[in-house]
């Protein structure tokens, strides 16, 4: 066993520096923001993630994942820092990388071996971190330390068990760091661990597996409203056509959210100008929203005045990430529609009378979250934005009771929409 340093504890360090520390590793998970490293250290696990509060405590007391502010040196340095997209740039913000690679180089040592695991531009690996990492040391990548890029792939609501499960794609700089790369996951992994050649590879199919699906969810998104100008239900002709052998469509929604599918595909296309149906496919998940606001309209005739309860800031069910979150570019839509009159939104956050927000699994103080009666007082409209399991047993009757009119939208095809007819709703559905 050896030990570990893991550098970023959110969605995807936290977990790994848990499972490395079940696993027998040494692990010191570090992270720069000092309130995460504090709660962290009192058993505090903010991410709604299910099993790992518990999962990160038994870590904790076995005495083998410590909690650390300051970096620590270690046989391994895994990287699992932010990578956002830069909106105004047009391109990956990689300040956090070049952060966690000066890190890095002050603590290295001959031997040690570095792992990026964020997700990242075909070619950071090589052409950023690595000079970051030899001109901080003073070492050469390859020669003395191992440099590899490992993506990440682990599904967020599945965690845990996609750590172990999951199939690993690693790249090493060279053949040294690609074996001692191997060997940190085989003591983890039950998936198969492949080895491409170089880490700009491993870069590109992490990329390539999310654009798939975004591309994918965006032909589902694409018959959804094909279907409705045939006056089809999207969801039984999908269910259908998937009898095929060969057929296997996703679900439509309101679009795409995360902090993964929505960019990585504009990562993808960093150093080509080869992209054609890929950025067309962004565009059909972005539009999905002007989509929902129509058959808003089809229901409520005209927006102007009228109270539409979002229910659903997370950007997919059973998680608490509201980052690109449908649910609530819905709201920032709907709030610029209002009339001019109407009050602006209160000091950045989401909150004006007439768009009510309520998620049962955020915590976001910035945002106005309402319970669900509050939410759906005087609304004319409920818009069901995201898959949470609690929106399925939502009471259509009490709703209606507390409701101006009663008009429902569901995205997610989660409601029983008969039910909710015969509660008096008048109901569409994407
Ligand atoms: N969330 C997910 O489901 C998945 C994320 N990824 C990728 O993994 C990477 C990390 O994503 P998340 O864990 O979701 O991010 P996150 O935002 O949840 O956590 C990142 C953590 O890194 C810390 N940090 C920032 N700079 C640091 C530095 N220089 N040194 C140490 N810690 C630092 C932050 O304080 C934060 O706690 C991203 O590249 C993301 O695209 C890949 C697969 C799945
Ligand atoms: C190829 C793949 O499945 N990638 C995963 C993805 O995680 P993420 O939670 O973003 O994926 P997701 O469950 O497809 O959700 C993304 C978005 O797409 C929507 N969605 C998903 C499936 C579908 O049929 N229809 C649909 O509209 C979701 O509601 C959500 O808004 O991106 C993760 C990442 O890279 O961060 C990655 O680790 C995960 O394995």
């Amino acid at each position: 066993m050896s030990s570990v340093c893991v550098h970023g504890l959110g969605y995807v360090g936290l977990p790994t520096a848990a499972m490395l520390a079940t696993h027998g590793h040494d692990v010191y998970g570090y992270d720069t923001d000092p309130v995460l490293t504090r709660e962290l250290r009192d058993g505090d696990v903010s991410l709604d993630e299910p099993g790992l509060e518990a999962f990160v405590a038994r870590a904790v007391e076995s005495g083998r994942l410590r909690i650390v502010d300051d970096v620590a040196a270690a046989a391994y340095h895994v990287i699992c820092v932010p990578t956002p997209f830069d909106e105004d740039r047009r391109e990956a913000n990689l300040d956090y990388v070049t952060a966690a690679g000066r890190t890095v180089g002050t603590v290295l040592r001959e031997g040690d071996t570095v792992i990026l695991e964020s997700t990242v531009p075909p070619g950071t690996t090589e052409r950023h971190l690595k000079p970051v990492i030899e001109s901080e040391s003073g070492l050469a990548a390859g020669r003395d330390f191992g440099l590899a890029h490992c993506p990440e792939t682990v599904l967020p609501g599945d965690v845990i068990a996609e750590l172990r499960e999951n199939d690993r794609i690693v790249g090493g700089v060279d053949a040294r760091s690609a074996t001692a790369a191997v060997r940190l996951y085989e003591s983890f992994v039950d998936g198969a661990i492949r080895s491409t050649e170089g880490p700009t590879t491993a870069e590109f199919v992490k990329l390539i597996q999310n654009t798939a699906r975004d591309v994918e969810i965006a032909l589902a998104n694409e018959i959804a409203r094909i279907a409705h100008d045939y006056g089809i239900d999207s969801r039984e002709a999908i269910e259908m056509a998937n009898a095929h052998p060969r057929v296997d469509i996703l679900q439509p929604g309101p679009g795409v959210g995360g902090h993964c599918l929505p960019i990585d595909p504009w990562f993808l296309g960093a150093d080509s100008d080869a992209l054609d149906l890929v950025p067309t496919a962004r565009a059909v998940n972005d539009g999905m929203i002007e989509f929902v606001v129509d058959l808003l309209e089809e229901l409520l005739s005209d927006l102007d005045e009228k109270r539409v309860a979002v229910f659903g800031a997370a950007y997919k069910g059973n998680v608490d990430d509201t980052r690109m979150s449908p649910g609530l570019e819905l709201v920032r839509e709907l709030q610029h529609g209002q009339k001019p009159s109407a009050p602006a939104t209160d000091g950045g956050t989401l909150d004006t009378p007439g768009v009510a927000i309520h998620d049962p699994h955020v915590r976001d103080p910035t945002l106005r979250l309402l319970d669900v009666e509050e939410a759906a007082t005087d609304a004319h409209a409920i818009v069901i934005a995201t898959d949470h399991d609690e929106f399925a047993e939502l009471d259509p009757d009490r709703l209606r009771e507390l409701m101006a009119d009663p008009n429902v939208v569901d995205t997610r095809a989660i409601l029983d929409l008969e039910r909710w007819r015969n509660a008096g709703f008048e109901a569409r559905r994407v």
